[in-house]
């Protein structure tokens, strides 16, 4: 089966506020643009994967995605990232009706295209699924094939609701790069260990990451 992703992606002024820590104000909108980049490369390069649209108002971010060969889907409903997730999936299916659709999470700078290819189809298998993120507590991907509706449900403790809303969780092994969000320091400290993509590399490269 081949997928149409849909990755939202915030304001880079705005994004990975939890990562104040870690990366300066000044610094901070390159790092989330640098996680989408290799975020969006990545997904690009899956063989699982016909298209990629990203959702996103932040015009930098779009024209930078734009050239890697996503489709920018404006963020018309302003009304947060669920809102933002089910305006993309139907933007997608206006075009493809019959699409397979995934969400997938706009930070997860270490995503490998065979992984992302084995979750993929894993949830190829079910009306509607999910992979829980590295943490266990939220969602990095939400699948549905076609004739089903997304129905998005992301945001703190996503992985408990997209279970109990009756999406399959996924459990296959060795997708770690597609669990792999990075909302924390110690988020971003595991994906430089799993070996993070080029834009990332260079812009973490920047904050003196002890132990880097
Ligand atoms: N288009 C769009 N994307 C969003 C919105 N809110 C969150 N996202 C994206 O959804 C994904 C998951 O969100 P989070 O992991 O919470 O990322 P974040 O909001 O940048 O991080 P924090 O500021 O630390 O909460 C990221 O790729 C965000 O950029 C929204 O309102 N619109
Ligand atoms: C949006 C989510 O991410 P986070 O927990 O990273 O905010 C989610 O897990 O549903």
């Amino acid at each position: 089966m081949q997928w149409s992703l849909v990755i939202p992606l915030k304001p880079l002024a705005l994004a990975k506020s939890r990562l104040a820590d870690t990366a300066t104000d000044a610094l901070r909108p390159g790092l989330a643009l640098a996680f989408a980049v290799d975020t969006v490369t990545a997904a690009l390069a899956c063989t699982a994967v016909r298209d990629v649209a990203v959702v996103t108002n932040d015009e930098l971010a779009g024209r930078e995605l734009a050239a890697l060969g996503a489709r920018i889907v404006p963020d018309d409903p302003r009304a947060g990232l669920n809102a933002a997730l089910a305006h993309a999936a139907a933007a997608v299916r206006a075009t493809l009706p019959d699409s397979a659709v995934a969400a997938l999470n706009a930070d997860l700078p270490a995503l490998r295209p065979p992984e992302l290819a084995r979750v993929l189809d894993a949830a190829a298998q079910f009306p509607r699924a999910f992979l829980p993120d590295a943490a266990a507590i939220g969602t990095t991907l939400l699948a549905v094939v076609p004739g089903h509706e997304l129905l998005p449900a992301f945001g703190t403790d996503s992985r408990a609701r997209h279970r109990a809303s009756g999406a399959t969780e996924l459990r296959p092994t060795a997708v770690d790069s597609v669990r792999q969000d990075v909302d924390t320091g110690e988020d971003l400290r595991a994906a430089l260990a799993l070996g993070v993509g080029p834009r990332t590399a260079a812009a973490a490269a920047r904050l003196l990451i002890p132990g880097q």
